[in-house]
C-alpha cells in the first residue's frame, strides 16, 4: 500500500513517532540502499531529536557495493551508527544487534553503574514506504513473531517482538513519508517503487531509468536488452521506443516503460545506487 502523503497525514504519522518514540532507547532507520539519502524522510533529526540512532542501509544486495562503502562512511562521519544489510536473508542483520550495544555503550553502562539490572535493549524501526521494515522485522523476531507482553509504562496494545534475549522491537513500524522535493528525487523514488509510479508519467521515469543507466552503467543495460554500442548513441527516447519492439511490445510505450522500470527496480539490470556518493555526499 502506498499512501499519499497529504499534510493531515504527516502531522498525524509525525504524532504517532513522536508518542513511541519514548518506549525505545534507539531508532532503526531504514533506508533503501539504491537512494540512501532520497529514501530519507526530511524531518527525521527534529521528530527522533536526541534519541540513538542506527542507519540501516536495507536492500544492499540490490545496491552498488562500491557505492553503498562510501554511503556508509558518509553516515559513520556524521556520528551516526551505520550497517548494510539484506532483510530478505541473515546477510548483516546479525550485526544488528553489536551495532545497537555500541550505540547504546554509554546508556547501558551508566545503568550498570547505578547498580540496574541488565535488560534488553527497545528498538523501533522507521522509514518511508517499502523501505522494508516489515521484511525486517519477520527476520529478527524470526519464524515464531513471538509478542512479549504488553509492560508497564507502554501505550496499552503496544507490544513487542524478541529478538535474542538482548533486543525487544515495536511490531509496527513507523512509516514516515519520503522526500517530494523536487522532481528528480521523486523520479528516484518512483524507479524503486516508493511512491506510486502513476505520480509520475511512465515514460519520463523509464526515460529517466535509462539516462541514469546509459551515465552510470551502460554494459549493465546493453546486457539486459541485446543492446549495441550504436543503440547506446540513440537519444534516449529513441532507445526506448527499441526496447519496447525487442520486448515484443510493438509501438505500446506504455508497456515498455512499465518492463523497463520493473526490470531495474527487479534488478534485472545488476545493482545500481541512483544517488551518487559524489553528487550528495560531499
Ligand atoms: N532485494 C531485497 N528486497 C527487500 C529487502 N527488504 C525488503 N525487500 C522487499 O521490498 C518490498 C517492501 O518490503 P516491506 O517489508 O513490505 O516494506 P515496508 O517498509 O514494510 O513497506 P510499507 O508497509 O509500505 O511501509 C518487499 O517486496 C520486500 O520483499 C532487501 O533487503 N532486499
Amino acid at each position: 500500500m502506498t499512501i499519499q502523503w497529504f499534510p493531515g497525514h504527516m502531522a498525524k504519522a509525525k504524532r504517532q513517532v513522536a508518542e513511541k518514540l519514548q518506549h525505545v532507547d534507539i531508532v532503526f532507520e531504514l533506508v533503501d540502499g539504491r537512494l540512501p539519502v532520497s529514501s530519507r524522510n526530511p524531518m527525521l533529526d527534529e521528530v527522533l531529536q536526541q534519541k540513538p540512532r542506527l542507519v540501516l542501509i536495507n536492500k544492499a544486495d540490490l545496491a552498488d557495493p562500491a557505492q553503498t562503502k562510501q554511503w556508509e562512511n558518509y553516515f559513520s562521519q556524521q556520528g551516526l551508527g551505520v550497517l548494510a544489510i539484506n532483510s530478505q536473508d541473515n546477510k548483516g542483520s546479525h550485526l544488528i544487534l553489536p551495532k545497537t550495544k555500541e550505540a547504546l555503550t554509554e546508556k547501558l553502562q551508566k545503568e550498570q553503574q547505578k547498580g540496574l539490572k541488565p535488560r534488553a535493549i527497545r528498538a523501533m524501526v522507521i522509514g518511508i514506504p517499502n523501505v522494508g521494515k516489515s521484511t525486517l522485522l519477520n527476520r529478527l523476531a524470526g519464524k515464531k513473531f513471538a509478542k512479549t507482553e504488553n509492560s508497564p509504562g507502554v501505550t496499552k496494545g503496544q507490544q513487542w517482538v524478541r529478538y535474542k534475549k538482548d533486543l525487544e522491537l515495536l511490531d509496527t513500524p513507523g512509516i514516515l513519508w519520503p522526500k517530494f522535493e523536487d522532481q528528480e528525487t521523486g523520479k528516484r523514488l518512483a524507479l524503486t517503487g516508493a511512491i506510486k509510479e502513476q505520480l509520475l508519467q511512465q515514460d519520463d521515469i523509464a526515460i529517466y531509468g535509462l539516462d541514469f543507466f546509459l551515465q552510470f552503467y551502460p554494459d549493465q543495460l546493453a546486457r539486459r536488452y541485446q543492446l549495441t554500442q550504436e543503440d547506446l548513441q540513440l537519444p534516449t527516447p529513441e532507445l526506448l521506443m527499441l526496447i519496447t519492439q525487442k520486448q515484443g511490445f510493438q509501438e505500446d510505450y506504455d508497456k515498455g516503460s512499465q518492463r523497463v522500470i520493473h526490470d531495474i527496480r527487479e534488478g534485472k539490470l545488476g545493482r545500481f545506487t541512483l544517488d551518487r556518493y559524489a553528487e550528495v555526499g560531499e
